[in-house]
């Protein structure tokens, strides 16, 4: 069985966060293990409380996973501090890990920051030269190009000042675009464009979770850049047209809409 393993928050509501991220790891049979770089009181409506784990802490996690079931693909989310940013590089490094996703996560779906902003100077120095794959929202694009991002043209110069900015792959994504949920894969100086119809569905609280996971997912089976974006696209896509409906806010996705009968 192939192995993934997300370095992210808790979200204690389960729709975003880690939780999101094991879920989509097994909807895809994929094997799913987590560090957690903190515990978030949270739920559809917003962000009350964070409590952060140490920098020691989460180096053992880490020594903890990598000397024993070796992941195939990792994914990083929520990361608040330098500190934490450091240790994960540093480990990343030392074990050699491969197929690196890192979703920026600056802020959450209710507006509540979940990066300090003095972090972001260490985010650009540590972890985003580490990434196979960068997957930044308009907004955090907006940050990591500093340039403002309206039209889709828009949306491809700061991918590509991104990707090379990083030596990465960049998908920049279009959910919080007006019309379409059009997201741009910028990688080794060529785009595509991963285009779907905007679903009506107000409940997105962690689609970018779920969607980083399913590309890691789908690297960890062996697909290519391009095959993961277009089956995570289609995978976030069932998920939110599963229509569930669940709490006061702007509620979670049905990450096992096709569990059943498909596999
Ligand atoms: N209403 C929608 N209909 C269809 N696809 C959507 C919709 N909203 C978001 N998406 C898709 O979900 C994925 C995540 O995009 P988005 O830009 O919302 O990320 P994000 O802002 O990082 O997510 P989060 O809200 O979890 O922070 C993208 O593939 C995007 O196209
Ligand atoms: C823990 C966590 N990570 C990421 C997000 C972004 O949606 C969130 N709301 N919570």
């Amino acid at each position: 069985m192939r192995t993934a393993l997300t370095i992210a928050g808790s979200d204690s509501s389960g729709g975003a966060g880690i939780q999101a991220d094991i879920k989509t790891m097994m909807a895809h049979h994929v094997f799913g293990m987590s560090a957690i770089t903190a515990l978030t009181a949270q739920n559809t409506t917003g962000v009350i409380d964070i409590m952060e784990v140490t920098p020691k802490f989460l180096e053992e996690e880490l020594q903890c996973i990598f000397t024993d079931i070796y992941p195939d693909a990792v994914k990083i989310g929520m990361v608040s501090s330098a500190e934490l940013m450091e240790v994960i590089a540093r480990n990343l490094k030392k074990y050699n890990a491969k197929k690196i996703v890192v979703d920026p996560v600056m802020v959450a779906t209710s507006g509540a920051k979940l990066m300090e902003d003095t972090a972001i100077a260490t985010l650009k120095r540590t972890l985003l030269p580490m990434a196979d794959l960068l997957t930044p929202n308009i907004p955090e694009a907006e940050v990591l190009a500093e340039m403002e991002i309206f039209t889709e043209e828009d949306m491809i110069a700061a991918a590509q000042k991104i990707s090379e900015a990083y030596g990465c792959a960049v998908l920049c994504k279009g959910g919080h675009q007006k019309n379409d949920a059009n997201d741009l894969l910028y990688q080794n100086g060529t785009f595509r464009w991963f285009r779907g119809r905007r679903i009506e569905n107000p409940n997105t609280h962690g689609t970018g979770c779920t969607l980083s996971s399913a590309i890691a997912s789908n690297l960890a089976k062996g697909f290519s850049m391009e095959e993961s974006v277009e089956n995570a696209k289609n995978y976030i896509s069932g998920a939110l047209e599963a229509m569930l409906d669940l709490g006061k806010g702007s509620g979670p996705m049905d990450h096992a809409f096709r569990v059943e009968g498909v596999y």
